[in-house]
């Protein structure tokens, strides 16, 4: 059939309306420039993404479009007028919301007082549990969210705290949503549906501002990419068309990074040298069983090995992790860590060797109103670490900044916590538990919000720690990141509903395959 003659006539293209924009905008931190020059146009019905490496200036350049920060030079427009927002709620009523990398979920309050944090909307001139029903159940279905609006927020997982966030947003009807790393925490079914909203909401004519360290994530989910590069645009809105993988990398790292390690490899080339030895059993679980979590799961993790869990959401990586690290403790079935001990606390769990590394930086991690190096020596101030406590405090400084130096954080040991961007503070909680040179390591999401540099380091890092000393240490790495998995671990365990269905190593170890053996048995 000729082809005018299916279908409606092609609609011509609408030009591209401008709703958001920052124009040669700078900021500086005690002197220091961290936003030079830097500008974005945001236009309706589109997902533009911002990249750059840890401590470019991204989340600084959106909280300036949404009024968290002011900017010493530069303008924004919203509608081409000139707006200076003096609160993020001013923003937020002039239709720019911010969901940030920080979650900013209150734990204590329900989900529905989380969700309309100015309260709950009314009926008949009263608060309204039903009227609140009605607005949030078809945006917390759109993002498969099924809560209930009485639940505290404080109960829910990272994923589920960090989609509750964007359907926060999506309530107030914005014409702007800036997404800071919406996915760090996300599995990948909630990934898939996170960009199923995304089309959606495009599709209303909102502007999406995307800010994500995972570069197909923005090759896929968007039409438009701007490059921050220390605080500076190297590459402008480009249309997504026009570039690729190596491009963005480039733009981030400069030339001489241009053939990165990419995230996407299909599966490792079996490990080069002479096969690695796996040393004696550090870790083994016998038959443990957490009600509801975990169901007679058995492993051992040696020495010299990095072993991998994978599984969906609620499978039961972590809880291994969590009983391991005496978190949780098992109704039946045994734990053992090195020297045949039963972990019974995560302190004394830390007192045997155990570093307990969590992804979640901001309930588990860091003092942010600390220096660095505080927090890094900080277990070790405790009187956890196994090598004595009245250690110097000139020794402590000396050794974070060695621990800081070879995981590439930022700006000196001396500096407030707090003051780090998001991904050098998620190297300081990894630095910290470094400190206390465990045995036995166990990682949740380690390089969750890292930037490609600093991960392929923290890889290094992970690996040269499992093989270093006479012993070696054994490592059990979570991630909701298949390369990783991929690309750092010996072998996999896949878990689904509490129980370990497979272990993947060598050729069978690829992307492909885990995420198979992950689904497998939830088609349809
Ligand atoms: N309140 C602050 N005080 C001092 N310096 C700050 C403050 N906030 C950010 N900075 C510095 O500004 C720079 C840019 O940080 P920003 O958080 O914008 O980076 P980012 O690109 O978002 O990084 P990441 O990917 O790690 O989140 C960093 O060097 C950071 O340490």
């Amino acid at each position: 059939m000729p082809a005018e003659h299916v279908g409606p006539p092609p609609v011509p293209p609408h030009p591209p309306r401008t709703v958001l924009a920052a124009t040669a905008v700078g900021k500086r931190y005690d002197g220091i420039p961290v936003l030079a020059e830097a500008g974005i146009t945001l236009r309706a019905g589109e997902v533009h993404a911002l990249v750059g490496e840890n401590g470019a200036g991204k989340s600084t350049l959106v909280k300036i479009l949404s009024g968290v920060v002011r900017p010493d030079a530069g303008r924004v427009l919203l509608d081409s007028r000139e707006v200076a927002f003096a609160t993020s709620r001013q923003a937020s009523a002039a239709g720019v919301a911010l969901v940030s990398q920080e979650l900013a979920i209150f734990g204590d309050l329900s989900v529905a007082e989380n969700l309309f944090p100015h309260g709950l909307p009314r009926r008949a001139g009263l608060t309204s549990n039903a009227e609140a029903e009605q607005r949030a159940r078809p945006v917390l279905d759109e993002l498969g969210l099924r809560l209930r609006l009485d639940t505290r927020a404080g109960d829910l997982d990272l994923a589920d705290r960090q989609l509750l966030e964007i359907c926060r947003a999506l309530l107030t009807e914005p014409r702007v949503l800036i997404l800071d790393e919406p996915t760090s925490a996300l599995p990948k079914e909630a990934v898939d549906r996170l960009a199923a909203v995304l089309l959606r909401t495009r599709g209303r004519g909102i502007a999406i501002l995307y800010i994500s360290h995972y570069l197909e994530e923005v090759l896929r989910f968007s039409q438009r990419v701007t490059v921050l590069r220390d605080g500076r645009v190297t590459l402008g809105g480009a249309e997504i068309a026009t570039v690729d993988l190596a491009a963005l990398v480039t733009a981030m790292l400069g030339e001489e990074h241009a053939a990165p390690e990419p995230r996407a490899a299909p599966s490792p080339a079996p490990a080069s040298g002479p096969a690695r030895e796996p040393g004696a059993v550090a870790v083994v679980l016998d038959s443990v069983t957490v009600p509801g979590r975990l169901d007679r799961v058995s492993l051992t993790a040696r020495r010299r090995e990095v072993v991998g869990l994978a599984g969906l959401q609620g499978a039961g990586h972590l809880a291994v992790l969590e009983v391991t690290g005496g978190r949780a403790r098992p109704a039946s079935g045994s734990v053992r860590l090195p020297g045949g001990v039963a972990p019974r606390s995560l302190r004394q769990a830390t007192g045997q060797g155990v570093a307990f590394v969590p992804s979640d930086r901001k309930r588990y991690g860091l003092m942010l109103d600390r220096p660095v190096w505080e927090n890094i020596t900080s277990v070790s101030w405790l009187g956890l670490h196994r090598g004595g406590l009245l250690l110097h405090r000139r020794a402590l400084v000396d050794r974070a900044a060695r621990s800081a130096r070879s995981l590439r954080v930022d700006g000196g040991v001396h500096r407030r916590t707090g003051e780090l961007s998001g991904g050098n503070q998620q190297k300081v909680v990894f630095a910290k538990w470094l400190d206390t040179d465990p045995s036995v390591m166990l990682l949740d999401d380690p390089t969750r919000g890292v930037d490609i540099r600093a991960r392929a380091e923290m890889h290094a890092v992970i690996r040269a720690l499992a093989d270093e000393g006479r012993e070696g240490r054994a490592v059990l790495v979570a991630s909701t990141d298949l390369s990783e998995l991929v690309e750092l671990c010996d072998r996999v365990l896949v878990l689904q509903r509490g129980r370990i269905v497979d272990e993947l190593s060598g050729e069978r170890l690829t992307q492909q395959a885990l995420s198979v053996s992950m689904n497998a048995g939830f088609a349809g």
